[in-house]
């Protein structure tokens, strides 16, 4: 079944007849086209349609095989008026703006219009073959380039450079960077997400770099927290906790587990090494078109994970004035357990 069909099935269970899709990443889902910011997508029982205005209509034309409107607002909305008139149809809460609800609402005043509650949410957590392959591929990508800019993370570099090197050679490679990389050496460490600076690496420090690539629309996440020179003791306990706790979590994944008793697992075990309150973040997140994604590895997560989600495993310990380290994998949830997707070597200290 397609992700299309599958939208069409969950909007008959929520009682909905159609639906107002705004949401550049839910576009891309269900139609293809990949230019979701200057684009809506309306599903009626009659059909589905792709508008977009005529900067676009080349490329939607290649893109998709969906009817396309090209207009712009408000003749969007007045085409749309006639398909919609009388229907119950769903909208993303979590991306409409509340005057883009009130434009609708003005424009379609026969239509009720209700949030489509975490329909979308569900239909992504679960990747499909092509999917994955798309997640996987981008992170061989991330492998590769960390492997080739590994040697350069060194004292005397420039956090900045070696951002530069990483971004400079996923976009030659044809993806982009997933969100801005992160490289934070010595006291930044204790920034989760201390993006590249001008700080200039020194020995006997620990650099954090958390990189990603985009890859035909899909994610990869990955963090190594490397050693420059000889850290002293109290990093390198720092850095076995967290390996521990990584470990730990990984090992632990399989389909029916919930994802908030993975969260406890990683927290307890750096909690009994001192560093519960320095895990200043939730253990992982689902990860896909957008880089945060479901299902949320976090202590009030409902989530339960199933075989086909792709996951990040993501303890850290931060401390301010000193350091931190976090190690990161992409997971991916098979029937039989799990797959590690990323392959970067990982620091023993
Ligand atoms: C700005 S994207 C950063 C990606 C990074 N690898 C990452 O996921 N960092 C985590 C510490 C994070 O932001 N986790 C979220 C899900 C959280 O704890 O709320």
């Amino acid at each position: 079944m397609t992700q299309l069909e599958q939208m069409r099935l969950a909007l008959t269970g929520a009682g909905l007849e159609g639906a107002w899709i705004s949401d550049p990443a839910h576009i891309r889902l269900l139609s293809g086209f990949t230019s979701g910011a200057d684009a809506k997508l309306l599903l009626t029982p009659g059909g589905v349609t792709l508008y977009t205005d005529a900067r676009y209509e080349v490329q939607a034309g290649e893109e998709t095989r969906l009817p396309t409107f090209i207009a712009r607002p408000p003749e969007t909305l007045e085409h749309a008026a006639a398909q919609v008139a009388g229907l119950r149809l769903g909208f993303e809460a979590e991306h409409l703006t509340v005057a883009a609800l009130d434009e609708l609402r003005g424009a379609w005043p026969d239509t009720t219009l209700q949030p489509l509650g975490p329909l979308l949410r569900e239909l992504r957590m679960v990747k499909t073959a092509v999917e994955i392959e798309a997640i996987r591929d981008a992170q061989t990508l991330a492998d590769q380039v960390f492997a080739e800019v590994r040697p350069l993370i060194r004292a005397g570099v420039r956090e900045l450079d070696i951002a530069i090197e990483i971004e400079t050679r996923l976009r030659r490679a044809g993806a982009t960077v997933a969100f801005d990389v992160i490289v934070a050496s010595g006291p930044r460490g204790a920034m989760p997400h201390g993006v590249a600076s001008a700080r200039i690496i020194g020995d006997g420090e620990l650099v954090t770099v958390d990189m990603g690539a985009r890859l035909r629309g899909y994610n990869s996440d990955m963090t190594r927290t490397v050693a420059v020179g000889e850290p002293g003791e109290e990093l390198r306990r720092v850095y076995r906790a967290v390996l521990e706790a990584e470990e730990a979590a990984v090992a632990a994944v399989r389909p029916g587990v919930r994802a908030a008793d993975l969260d406890t697992l990683a927290r307890d075990l750096l909690t009994g090494h001192g560093l519960g309150e320095a895990f200043a973040h939730s253990l992982g997140h689902g990860i896909g078109l957008n880089v945060h994604e479901g299902p949320g590895l976090r202590k009030v997560s409902e989530d339960v994970l199933r075989s086909g989600m792709v996951i990040t495993i993501e303890p850290g310990a931060y401390l301010p004035g000193v350091g931190g380290v976090r190690i990161e994998d992409l997971v991916l949830v098979t029937d039989e357990g799990y797959e590690v997707l990323s392959h970067s070597e990982k620091e023993r200290l």
